[in-house]
């Protein structure tokens, strides 16, 4: 993948509000080989939101999001030019390190996809992996992770057991349990609960609303009601264009560009 140049890159300011920028992408352009996926993307991510990524099926959300944390990288034939920026740093300059990256940006994806192993160990793993040996201080963390995703009290008594025992919902909250327990800063959620009851989903919506106190949430989703309630900002993108950004509440209540309003309208997509 071609490096952007810029190592450092001032976090804009926005404007009038306080919001501080967490993430920060400009004029990113995405290649798949020779298909132009992304188009001059530009938008800052606010900390301590939830941001959605809203738009019909290939227009770009999920390319989007794993751009955050470099998941691109790893699609053979993948070309990115321009920047992203985390807390005013390009995650794209050389030297990055991207296992650090991936530490402090932690994902979520479509199927809970929990490792064949204990719900304890699931949880320890990425905390094993950087070096935590301890058994009280994996303990700790196991139990705070399980306790932010909001299922220590259904897995405390299950916690030597198979992850792959739980219901997709409780699979998909250890997921977010094991992304949390490394301590990201950022939480990508890739249509997270669209494998999900309505119950299930419910629960993650409620724990994505909590958890924007600590984290910086940024989330795709083909649930414009789900964008709707619980999002703070929202992004609609059509065929690899940023089409509108902006505040949730006015994006759905006053869209400004055509486009979107047919599309949050129902008349497309
Ligand atoms: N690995 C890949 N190689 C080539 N093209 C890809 C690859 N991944 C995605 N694309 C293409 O890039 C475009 C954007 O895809 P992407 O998955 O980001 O869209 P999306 O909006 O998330 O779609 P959906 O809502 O269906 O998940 C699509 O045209 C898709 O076919």
């Amino acid at each position: 993948m071609k490096q952007a140049s810029a190592a450092c890159v001032p976090t804009p300011s926005s404007g009038e509000s306080e919001e501080e920028t967490k993430i920060a992408v400009q004029n990113l352009d995405l290649f798949y080989g020779d298909f132009h996926a992304l188009h001059g993307v530009n938008m800052d991510i606010p900390a301590n939101q939830i941001t959605a990524f809203i738009g019909p099926s290939g227009c770009g959300k999920s390319t989007l999001l794993r751009t955050l944390n470099r998941m691109n990288d790893l699609v053979e034939g993948c070309r990115i030019e321009g920047v992203v920026a985390l807390d005013g740093e390009n995650i794209y300059a050389k030297g990055t390190d991207v296992n650090h990256l991936r530490r402090r940006v932690g994902m979520v994806f479509q199927k809970p996809n929990p490792f064949p192993m204990s719900v304890y160990d699931n949880v320890a793993f990425g905390p094993r992996t950087h070096g935590i040996k301890g058994k009280e201080e994996l303990d700790g963390i196991v139990e705070n992770a399980l306790r932010k995703a909001a299922i220590w009290d259904e897995l405390k008594d299950r916690l030597k057991k198979s992850a792959l025992g739980l219901s997709g919902g409780q699979q998909q909250r250890l997921c977010i349990a094991r992304a949390l327990a490394v301590e990201p800063e950022v939480l990508l959620m890739d249509e997270a609960t669209s494998a999900l009851d309505p119950l299930s989903t419910g629960r993650i919506e409620d724990l994505a609303v909590e958890l924007k106190k600590d984290y910086t949430v940024v989330m795709v989703t083909h649930n414009m009601q789900q964008a709707a309630r619980i999002s703070d900002k929202c992004a609609f993108f059509l065929l690899g264009d940023l089409v509108e950004y902006g505040d949730t509440q006015m994006l759905f209540s006053h869209p400004v560009d055509k486009r979107t309003e047919d599309y949050i309208t129902g008349r497309f997509g």
